[in-house]
């Protein structure tokens, strides 16, 4: 199948199943829009700080078992990190949360709106290249290199781009840079997906049984309202989830987290500030299994003080998982921050050192004129960008998808060639 003819299909779907579903998102919009974030003037109430959770028949606390578990923290992190943020709290409107399928052109056009700032940035300067060159020559490709550097793509993709353009150049005799956007497009597609399509899914286990989710990163990154983002979309897909507020470092970490449960239909699993995560990772299995959940996402704190402290931390909350559940965490994800550029790629490199991440959330993808960033950490840290932050509302969390993201970064030349292979 041609690559117009892929992209086509999906960017745009089946026609008949797309009217259906376009119908149903209309229908939805016009009755149901989104609750915004507000801030609250004053904090909301803290939970009490006991532990939320003990399931009847359960023999022993959490504090217990945690406590029989050694390692060796350094007490003085625990204080390391200075004055709690203040964080924005948000009003909860506990609304039904009944979603339909969205089209999958829906879907596109949240990539083409996440990645609008690339675009006008990256794309708007390849179309100034090619109006300028006209005809495809090594001046021209230098140029390129140049603009796909500044996009933070990464040397080495940019490289790998490179040589495969010149090679499709030659190959089909294309001598004016008008398409070549397209080409672009193809190839790019073409390295990200390298031998490592299907990994962008979620490892999630048969019916009947719980898969924990683990999310790693610093604070500020936007690990919780992608936690709740995640919560949301896997209870739209008819998944029972519980979450479990295990960063207790951060003030407002757990308000914050609980606001998200609130908004999304999920019960937080929390104790007070300041308690040991691994304990809130004991009580939170316990109570998902006990009320059969599907899934369990677990936060975590983000404190990224020293290598040794993070692994201990991680290390000790990962045992206490597999203890209950043998292969859990099922996912380690690590959420970054798209607009920190290159300072992510040392982040994850950290991380990746100190536990074994299993895939990438990209969070704020939509605020960066960089979005080259997406290639550049899946050729320098071979971890799968499972999913991308698009923006601010619940639905803007999309699994990462490489046509769509090409998509995204040359809509408007795209559309042209789509256009011109109808068929
Ligand atoms: N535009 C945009 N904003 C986002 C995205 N993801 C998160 N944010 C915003 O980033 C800000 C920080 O996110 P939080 O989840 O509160 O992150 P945090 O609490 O500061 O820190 P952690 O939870 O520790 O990461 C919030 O205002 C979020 O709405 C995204 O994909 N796009």
């Amino acid at each position: 199948m041609s690559f117009f003819k892929r992209l086509k299909d999906k960017l745009m779907g089946n026609p008949e199943e797309e009217e259906k579903l376009d119908t149903a998102d209309k229908e939805q919009e016009s009755d149901q829009s989104e609750p915004e974030l507000e801030e609250l003037s004053e904090p909301a109430a803290i939970e009490p700080a006991d532990l939320k959770v003990p399931e009847q028949g359960e023999e022993a606390s959490a504090m217990t078992i945690v406590k029989e578990i050694e390692v060796q923290a350094d007490p003085s992190a625990e204080i390391e990190e200075g004055q709690p943020d203040v964080q924005e709290l948000a009003v909860v409107e506990a609304e039904p949360l009944e979603e339909k399928k969205p089209s999958a052109w829906s879907i596109t056009q949240k990539f083409k709106a996440g990645l609008e700032k690339t675009r006008n940035s990256f794309t708007s300067k390849v179309n100034d290249l090619v109006a300028r060159y006209r005809k495809v020559d090594e001046d021209f490709f230098e140029e390129l290199e140049d603009l796909l550097l500044q996009a933070d793509v990464g040397f080495e993709t940019v490289m790998e781009l490179m040589d495969k353009l010149r090679y499709e150049v030659q190959r089909k005799n294309i001598k004016d840079t008008n398409g070549i956007q397209a080409v672009i497009s193809e190839k790019l597609v073409e390295i990200y997906e390298q031998g490592e399509e299907d990994l962008i899914e979620l490892n999630m286990q048969p019916d009947g049984e719980l898969t924990v989710i683990l999310f790693v990163g610093v604070n500020g990154v936007g690990k919780t309202t992608t936690i709740g983002k995640l919560a949301h979309r896997l209870k739209s897909q008819g998944k029972s989830v519980v979450l479990a507020a295990g960063d207790t470092f951060r003030a407002g970490a757990i308000d914050q987290l609980q606001v998200w449960g609130d908004r999304v239909g999920c019960e937080v699993i929390k104790q007070s500030e300041g308690s040991d995560p691994a304990a809130v990772m004991y009580d939170a299995i316990r109570a998902a299994k006990n009320r059969k959940a599907d899934v369990l996402i677990c936060d975590t704190a983000g404190r990224l003080q020293n290598k040794v402290n993070l692994m201990n931390e991680l290390e000790k909350v990962h045992r206490v998982i597999s203890r209950e559940i043998p292969n859990a965490p099922h996912e380690v994800l690590l959420a970054l921050d798209a607009t920190t550029g290159q300072n992510a790629l040392v982040q994850a490199q950290t991380f990746k050192e100190a536990t074994n991440v299993t895939g990438i959330v990209l969070t704020k993808l939509d605020g960066t004129a960089k979005g080259g960033i997406v290639l550049a950490i899946r050729n320098k840290l071979h971890i799968p960008v499972k999913f991308v932050g698009l923006g601010e509302k619940m639905d803007d969390l999309q699994p990462f998808d490489a046509e769509r993201y090409v998509y995204g970064l040359f809509a408007d030349g795209l559309d042209k060639e789509l256009e011109n292979n109808e068929e």
